[in-house]
């Protein structure tokens, strides 16, 4: 149990009417997990209106609701807190609940449209080699000081956030390192969080579908920089058109990374294959096991992060040196016979699919082959499976059509609505195969020396998903497999 009145600290009330009770059992915005003793914040969502669910609430045994309208009918024995944003007070109130831990772990928070799980997941394993018990916060998987939790958004709700926080603190955590999403910022999943540090690395127009106009989500992903305190760092990639503009009103002490001005983060790329980058920041030359200039970018944010965080700049470039990014994003290996590169990447829309593509091409110097493997996912967005099919033929020398995650969809269909999206010129250079493992095994069987496979779509994710069911299917471990069966 906890005291009501400690955990409304900060938040800003308008008026209490009801019953008034001091202590709760719990915190809940969802009416479905109440229990006996809860206090319910009814929030107003996207689909639906917490406030609907306040009768939901109080069967299912809320004494406390939180809410901005008081309902016309007050029932006997509960006490009604009216709030200005009950969205802002779920956050604070769940800060409260949970101890206000932010503050006394660091917590650093990354934002942007691409590069979040990267850098964020790059902190964790930097922080982790240097010694420190750390949490990590991320789309991938959520990590406990190496116990690993899975992850069912970018950043959690509020409540969610402020336990997986406390947890962290529990186990001995001193660093957290979270991705914060612009769904979160909007819908204030981050309000109350103390940030010992804020990052930004691009932004570019994407999810669009929520905030309606680029300058809205540009607006939406500031507040975050806006709301940082005067104690915290914030850095910002100046070679993004935005960079300077996120960090105009922030407090925070303000820091730039940069590839190609002066700035307090200075990096060039001496080299830059599909081998990894070699880099010079602040005058000290770094290799790199990352692949691609926008990963020089990222490394140059951690590298940033790390300083602010005061770490030593030489040890922090050698731990650098010797990590791989997030599992699933550009994740790539090298056959030991035939030195095949093998990616695998979570790409499964037609922009990150073309992404990874050009990035590929960008990066091979010769005649290497480019042999992609991909599908698309059953019960989603038909439109983009011929785009995706289309992107893969325009940049790929080989490609193998195959089953994602068909879901409740027919596999052998989902190819052929991929297949419509060929262009004539390349109908000779597609083969398409169901069986995802067999898909795999063929380009591995196609590859030559130095090739690359690319296996797109599924990334870090460690299973299949036919007719409700997961089934146990791992990209990079197929991949690795075949490379040995076949003996390449
Ligand atoms: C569009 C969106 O972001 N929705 C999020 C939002 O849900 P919502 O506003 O739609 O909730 P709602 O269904 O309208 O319900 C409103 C309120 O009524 C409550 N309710 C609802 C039903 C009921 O019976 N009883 C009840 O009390 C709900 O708990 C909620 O508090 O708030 C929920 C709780 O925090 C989130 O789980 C949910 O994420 C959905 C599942 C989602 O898919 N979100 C994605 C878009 C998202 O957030 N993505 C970003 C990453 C984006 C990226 O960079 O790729 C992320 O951070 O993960
Ligand atoms: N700094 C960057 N700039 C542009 N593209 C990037 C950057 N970092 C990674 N990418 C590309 O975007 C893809 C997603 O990277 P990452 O998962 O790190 O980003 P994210 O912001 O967490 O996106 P998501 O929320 O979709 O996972 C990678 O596979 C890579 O192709």
């Amino acid at each position: 149990m906890a005291l009501l009145q400690q955990i409304l600290y900060k938040v800003k009330i308008i008026s209490v009417a009801g019953a008034p009770v001091s202590e709760v059992s719990d915190l809940q915005t969802d009416s479905r997990k109440v229990k006996p003793g809860s206090c319910f914040i009814a929030v107003k969502g996207t689909l639906t209106d917490g406030h609907s669910f306040i009768n939901a609430a109080i069967t299912g045994g809320a004494s406390v609701v939180v809410c901005e309208i008081l309902p016309a009918t007050l029932s006997d024995n509960i006490q009604y807190i009216v709030v200005g944003n009950s969205a802002v007070a779920a956050g604070i109130m769940a800060h409260n609940f949970y101890g206000e831990l932010s503050g006394k772990i660091k917590l650093v928070g990354v934002t942007g449209t691409n590069g979040k799980t990267t850098i964020a997941t790059l902190l964790f394993k930097l922080f982790s080699q240097l010694n420190y018990k750390c949490g990590l916060i991320s789309t991938v998987q959520n990590q406990i000081a190496g116990k690993i939790l899975p992850s069912t958004h970018t950043t959690p709700d509020a409540i969610s956030l402020n336990k997986l926080i406390a947890e962290m603190y529990a186990e001995g955590c001193t660093y957290v390192f979270m991705e914060v999403s612009s769904h979160a910022i909007d819908q204030h999943r981050i309000a109350g969080l103390t940030f010992a540090g804020g990052i930004f690395s691009n932004i570019t127009h994407d999810h669009l579908d929520y905030h309606k106009t680029f300058d809205e989500y540009i607006r939406v992903k500031k507040q975050f920089f806006d709301s940082l305190p005067s104690f915290a760092f914030a850095i910002s990639n100046a070679d993004d058109k935005r960079g300077a503009v996120m960090l105009q009103n922030t407090k925070a002490k303000k820091y730039l990374y940069s590839l190609k001005t002066m700035a307090d983060f200075k990096g060039k790329i001496i080299e830059n294959s599909l081998r990894g980058l070699v880099l010079v920041i602040n005058d000290i030359e770094v290799h790199c096991r990352l692949i691609g200039t926008f990963n020089a970018y990222n490394l140059l944010a951690v590298y940033g992060a790390a300083v602010c965080l005061n770490e030593n700049k030489q040890t922090v470039l050698q731990v650098l040196s010797g990590l791989t990014g997030a599992e699933g994003r550009f994740d790539y290996m090298v056959s030991r016979n035939e030195k095949i590169i093998g990616i695998v990447d979570y790409a499964h829309t037609p922009d990150a699919l073309l992404n990874v593509l050009a990035t590929i091409k960008n990066l091979k110097h010769g005649e290497e082959k480019v042999i992609t493997v991909v599908g698309c996912g059953g019960n989603r967005d038909k439109a983009k499976r011929p785009v995706m099919a289309e992107v893969a033929c325009q940049y790929s020398d080989q490609i193998i059509f195959t089953s994602d995650n068909p879901r409740n969809e027919d596999a052998a269909q989902i190819i052929k609505d991929m297949e419509a999206g060929v262009p004539i010129i390349a109908r000779k250079k597609y083969i398409s195969i169901v069986d995802r493992k067999e898909a795999i095994k063929t380009a591995v069987n196609l590859a030559g020396q130095q090739d690359i496979i690319l296996v797109a779509g599924k990334g870090h994710e460690k299973y299949q998903e036919i007719n409700g069911i997961k089934y146990d299917f791992d990209d990079k471990k197929i991949l690795s497999e075949m490379f040995q069966l076949v003996g390449k």
